[in-house]
């Protein structure tokens, strides 16, 4: 087995979810299709509740930064002046929801309405989140020899903890020390690196974080952060530069902590 060497000053594991904890596939044949089939008759149920609203603002101001776009969708806004216009601009929205999706955008506009779908699915057991089989022990051994393990995903930190929260393995949330979404800066910044370092009181050198996007674990490690690229069935395949370049694991099972024998 491939044995990759955690160095000694790393104290902190960042983890990416989708290809990463979780295969693609669940999330592109689960999650997704469930916000693409139930979009409309989401905002039709709760247009008028102040979530929906932030919801829909959110998706609003990024359709305007998105209008010289290719496609982009806007949205205008509703009048109150009939039962046609609310619809156009409820289509307006799942127009815009389904381009995003499209192009598998990572906006916090879409990711904090996905998150708020996903909730009723979580919480209903309708939905379960899946982890890769060597996730769970192994973030129980670094658990247990130390390490605070944080997630990092373009995934909202609601849906997040719905999907941790509510999955295979049961309620796993207590494992992680704490989460991380777009709100502090996109995964492929290398800022967004340094500001996640500050927020949990270390340096960038003392994180290692996995991920499965090497466009990530570039600005990951222009920020000096120790970084692996987690190879998984389904995931998207890398150059061979980028094999040669990166330190690759299969398995969480590959890393060994400093201590360790
Ligand atoms: C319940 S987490 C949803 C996953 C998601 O929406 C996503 O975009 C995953 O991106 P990641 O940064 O984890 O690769
Ligand atoms: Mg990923």
């Amino acid at each position: 087995m491939v044995v990759l060497s955690v160095p000694s000053e790393v104290t902190v594991i960042l983890l990416d979810i989708e290809g990463t904890t979780t295969p693609i596939a669940f999330v592109k044949d689960i999650l997704f299709p469930y916000i693409k089939e139930n979009v409309q008759e989401y905002l039709e149920a709760h247009w008028e509740e102040e979530e929906c609203r932030q919801d829909v603002s959110l998706l609003r101001k990024q359709a305007e930064e998105d209008a010289h776009l290719d496609g982009a969708v806007p949205i205008p806004m509703a009048s109150g002046d009939g039962a046609d216009d609310f619809q156009q601009t409820i289509q307006a929205v799942v127009d815009n929801v389904h381009w995003q999706m499209s192009l598998d955008r990572k906006t916090t506009a879409l990711k904090q309405l996905q998150g708020h779908m996903w909730r009723a699915a979580f919480t209903a057991g309708h939905v379960k989140g899946e982890f890769f089989a060597d996730v769970v022990p192994a973030v129980r051994q670094w658990k247990a020899a130390g390490m605070k393990v944080y997630i990092y995903s373009s995934g909202s930190i609601e849906a997040q903890k719905l999907l941790f929260g509510h999955s295979t393995e049961g309620d796993i949330l207590e494992l992680f020390d704490g989460h991380f979404d777009t709100k502090i800066g996109h995964k492929v910044e290398s800022e967004s690196y340094r500001k996640i370092a500050d927020s949990i009181g270390c340096s960038t050198s003392n994180i290692l974080f996995l991920t499965d996007v090497t466009l990530e674990a570039s600005a990951a490690e222009e920020a000096d952060v120790h970084v692996a690229v987690v190879v998984r069935p389904g995931n998207a395949g890398l150059t061979d530069d980028e094999k040669i370049y990166y330190r690759l694991i299969t398995s969480f099972s590959e890393l060994r902590l400093p201590s360790s024998t």
